[in-house]
């Protein structure tokens, strides 16, 4: 469903994303993954508008969508989380969520409130739930109107281990409800292993291994790029 073909991108003269081919299938929970500066949120940025590449393309469904702006990715179904929900911090979730469902036209958010766990902090504002749960409710706003293609970056980010494995569970649950397609950029390996379908690592920009998670997690390059840190 998304393909990304000899894409890059430089920061003046650091090549942040050099070359990267890669293709995520339609309703899988496919892993971006790296050591820290690896390229992974650029990409991010390149599939969801917020950046143009300096040379490759970005296909969605077989469409060619690399000039199109961010908000009509967002119309066609490409929708990203944002490591941030205080965007109207005195507004209680329940608002946010009827605010971001208005904007894009969807009726119901009943559904992404069950599947997120987040019936109990629909009263209150962002400032006044866990930190655990202000992620929850990061993932919800991307998930308003239906998305095809989610892009989550970090969502366990600053999640306690249990918190982490509790949120990968829901994310699961999700697509397999939803019927949506996930690109997940995510440090906690444990989460990886336990939701992806598909892996894709990056290294200083470049995809060095790319495959299902038993075998990536055993690629020698891999485990060098990790140091060895419980990448094996
Ligand atoms: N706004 C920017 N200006 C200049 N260089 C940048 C900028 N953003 C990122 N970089 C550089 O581009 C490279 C890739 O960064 P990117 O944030 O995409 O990596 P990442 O894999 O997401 O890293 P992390 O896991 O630490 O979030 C790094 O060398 C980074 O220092």
């Amino acid at each position: 469903m998304l393909q990304l073909d000899d894409l890059s991108f430089a920061y003046g003269s650091v090549k942040a994303v050099n070359q990267v081919t890669l293709e995520v299938a339609e309703g899988s929970i496919h892993g971006l993954i790296g050591p820290n500066g690896a390229g992974k949120s650029t990409c991010i940025d390149l599939v969801s508008g917020r950046r143009r590449p300096t040379s490759g393309t970005v296909r969605y469904r077989g469409r060619h969508i690399t000039d199109l702006s961010a908000s009509r990715r967002r119309h066609l179904g490409i929708a990203r989380s944002f490591q941030r929900i205080s965007v109207y911090p005195t507004l209680t979730v329940a608002d946010q969520l009827d605010l971001a469902a208005r904007l894009v036209g969807e009726q119901d958010v009943d559904a992404i409130v069950a599947a997120l766990d987040l019936g109990q902090c629909l009263s209150v504002t962002p400032a006044e739930i866990g930190y655990g749960e202000q992620r929850r409710v990061d993932i919800a706003l991307a998930l308003v109107g239906a998305p095809d293609l989610v892009l989550l970056d970090e969502p366990a980010a600053g999640l306690s281990r249990e918190e982490s494995i509790a949120l990968a569970d829901h994310l699961a649950a999700l697509v397999r409800d939803r019927g949506m397609t996930v690109v997940l950029v995510e440090h906690h390996l444990e989460v990886v292993y336990r939701v992806c379908d598909r892996l894709t690592v990056l290294d200083h920009g470049a995809v060095i291994a790319d495959g299902v998670p038993q075998e990536v997690r055993r690629d020698p390059q891999v485990v060098a790029a990790y140091l060895g840190r419980s990448a094996a």
